[in-house]
């Protein structure tokens, strides 16, 4: 056959993928934690950048979809998101790298820290308008989490917390996560329609920003307690919603009520409830 006689374009070679992370470029530290995803550990990126390296164990998520979706989550950009700095995909496994958060997770936060924070209401509700801030951004821009809950949300130096993970659900191949009638799909942070059809939408994200707040007033406790999940299915299909927590101001329980209307057109937007939380901060405090 003829050689190519086509001129080679001079972008070839060239098409740096911004999204791509060379390993070389990082140095793995100590073990933050691990699931059945895989490891997670702390790193540093050309030298000085602190991540969190998520090293995904094989047939764990669709992999090339995820570096497919990798290219729009390194847009979504806000101090109240963590952010995606990128993935290493060209070996296995692959590793996530997002920016670090020094305090772990808000629910291992608020369960360590619950004697100094149960009684600091203001700097409770603080964290709540932090996480509102960032869902109202994802809202914005049409993006859904499905997995919003206090495990998913992280906290770093002087009380920020930012939401993690957005969107990662869609890539879990554990069908045990994915499928509502799963042992390890978060039914107490689903609402009915996504209980009955897996119907995600950001008003779904709405129902469990409303469990999440409910997690944030009582210090990490678990919702509904010890109930079986289809225990919580049968309450939260005829309307029983969870209980006011101890010190938590009527005003605060009201907006949570809102986020668990039963119809999703009921529910206020992010971009609402970030109004509504202001205006009963500022009340009182
Ligand atoms: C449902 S799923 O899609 O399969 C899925 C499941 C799990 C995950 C996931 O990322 N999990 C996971 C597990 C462990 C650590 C992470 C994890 C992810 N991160 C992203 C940014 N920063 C972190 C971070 N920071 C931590 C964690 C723990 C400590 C720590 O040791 N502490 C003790 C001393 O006091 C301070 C805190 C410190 C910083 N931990 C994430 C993601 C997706």
């Amino acid at each position: 056959t003829s050689p190519c006689d086509r001129p080679v374009p001079a972008t070839a070679g060239l098409s740096h993928d911004k999204w791509e992370i060379d390993p070389a470029e990082l140095m793995l530290l100590e073990e933050l934690g691990s699931g059945q995803f895989g490891v997670v550990r702390r790193g540093k990126w050309r030298g000085s950048i602190d991540t969190a390296v998520k090293m995904m164990k094989e047939g764990t998520m669709s992999e090339d979809d995820f570096i497919e979706e990798a290219k729009v989550m390194t847009k979504l950009q806000h101090q109240n998101l963590v952010q995606l700095y990128g993935v290493c995909s060209k070996h296995r496994p692959i590793y996530i790298v997002t920016e670090y958060m020094r305090h772990g997770s808000l629910l291992n936060y608020l369960r360590r820290h619950e004697n100094t924070l149960g009684g600091n209401v203001g700097l409770l509700l603080d964290m709540c308008i932090q996480v509102c801030k960032g869902m109202a951004y994802l809202e914005r821009h049409n993006y859904i989490h499905r997995d919003l809950a206090a495990r998913n949300c992280l906290v770093g130096s002087e009380n920020v917390v930012k939401v993690a993970d957005f969107g990662l659900a869609r890539y879990v191949l554990d069908d045990q996560y994915t499928s509502s009638g799963g042992t390890k799909f978060p039914i107490k942070w689903a609402p009915p329609e996504v209980l009955n059809y897996t119907r995600f939408s950001s008003k779904s994200d709405v129902w469990a920003y409303g469990v999440l707040m409910w997690e944030v007033f009582t210090c990490g406790k678990m919702p509904y307690g010890r109930l079986k999940n289809t225990e919580v299915v049968e309450r939260v299909q005829r309307g029983i919603i969870l209980e006011k927590p101890k010190n938590c101001f009527k005003e605060v329980y009201e907006v949570m009520r809102q986020c668990w209307s039963q119809f999703p057109d009921d529910r206020p937007s992010f971009r609402n409830l970030k109004e509504q939380l202001s205006v009963v901060s500022q009340g009182l405090l």
